[in-house]
């Protein structure tokens, strides 16, 4: 049974459709993208996800029962917008958090340290969120919406603000909470991160749901438009190749945007019959490239 379901879910702010019957599936231990433009509806999403608003019409279950406060307990949160007050020390207000999601206090605070040793941070249990970097703010943020353990964690932006090697970090760390069961539910506007660490995504636009699937699956139904070729010295002539549209020469060989995937077959055997070739690709659409088309094609 699925961790998550939402069922043709709607939410109106008035006259203004937010979210116009979004359905989406989210398995126990999976990593699930919502994506979307700037006011595509996401954060309505995930609110309602949360049970902090409700749906208009449509149904949210979890492992198939309704919401109910208790399942609050279960629920992790990581806002955009940081959540934590600046003037108040880690360690009192997650502690907090965590109580009034059901925890002991003596268990916050074991999860709490440990958190703070995961992070290499065991010094922030008595700073001031205000004392601390912008990064290392996230990092609580991050820290107050797992410290109880949730089954379903709701991320929005996660990893905003972090520097490469934080990144990899809380990349690692999601993973982890995955492959321990939770539930993850990780809105995004960067796209490599979410090829990375899903599956399955929903693409929103303008409140309405215009990709959904397997992103393999979704690959697979775009065309594969571009071809990386580097080869040991020069090729001429790639340009007058059928079907190629447009050659870039590169520090290190060429990337040929290309109408139809015969032109591939052409420009291998041309570039063989010219030059020894050190790397040939054909490429799939990259997630970026999806969004942009599929997004920009609906505002057409
Ligand atoms: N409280 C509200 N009252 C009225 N309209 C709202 C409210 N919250 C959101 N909206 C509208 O609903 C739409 C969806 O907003 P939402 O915040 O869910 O988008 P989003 O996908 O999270 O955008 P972003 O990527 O910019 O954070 C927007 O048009 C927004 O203006």
């Amino acid at each position: 049974m699925e961790a998550l379901k939402l069922e043709q879910v709607v939410k109106q702010y008035g006259e203004k459709t937010a979210v116009n019957g979004i359905s989406l599936k989210v398995e126990q231990g999976e990593i699930y993208g919502l994506l979307g433009a700037n006011g595509a509806g996401k954060t309505t999403t995930m609110r309602m996800v949360l049970g902090l608003i409700y749906p208009d019409e449509g149904k949210i279950l979890y492992n198939g029962k309704t919401f109910s406060d208790e399942l609050q307990h279960l629920m992790g949160y990581l806002p955009e917008e940081r959540g934590l007050y600046p003037k108040v020390k880690v360690s009192d207000q997650i502690i907090y958090l965590a109580r009034l999601r059901g925890m002991s206090a003596s268990d916050a605070d074991k999860s709490l340290r440990f958190w703070l040793d995961r992070f290499d941070v065991p010094d922030y249990y008595n700073k001031k969120i205000e004392e601390l970097s912008k990064g290392n703010q996230q990092k609580m943020g991050f820290i107050a919406a797992v410290v109880h353990k949730p089954q379903i964690l709701v991320l929005d932006e996660a990893f905003s603000g972090l520097d490469p090697v934080n990144v990899e970090l809380l990349k690692d760390t999601v993973r982890e909470l995955r492959d321990q069961g939770t539930s993850i539910l990780f809105s995004t506007h960067r796209m490599e991160h979410v090829e990375e660490l899903c599956r399955n995504i929903t693409i929103l636009d303008r409140s309405n749901t215009v990709v959904q699937g397997d992103i393999r699956e979704i690959k697979k139904g775009y065309p594969r438009e571009e071809v990386v070729l580097r080869t040991v010295g020069e090729v001429s002539g790639l340009d007058l190749i059928p079907g190629v549209s447009a050659v870039q020469k590169q520090e290190r060989g060429y990337v040929l945007s290309i109408s139809e995937i015969g032109a591939a077959q052409r420009i291998l055997q041309h570039a063989m019959s010219a030059n020894e070739i050190e790397h040939f690709e054909i490429k799939e659409p990259t997630l970026n490239q999806i969004f942009i088309r599929a997004v920009g094609e609906s505002h057409e």
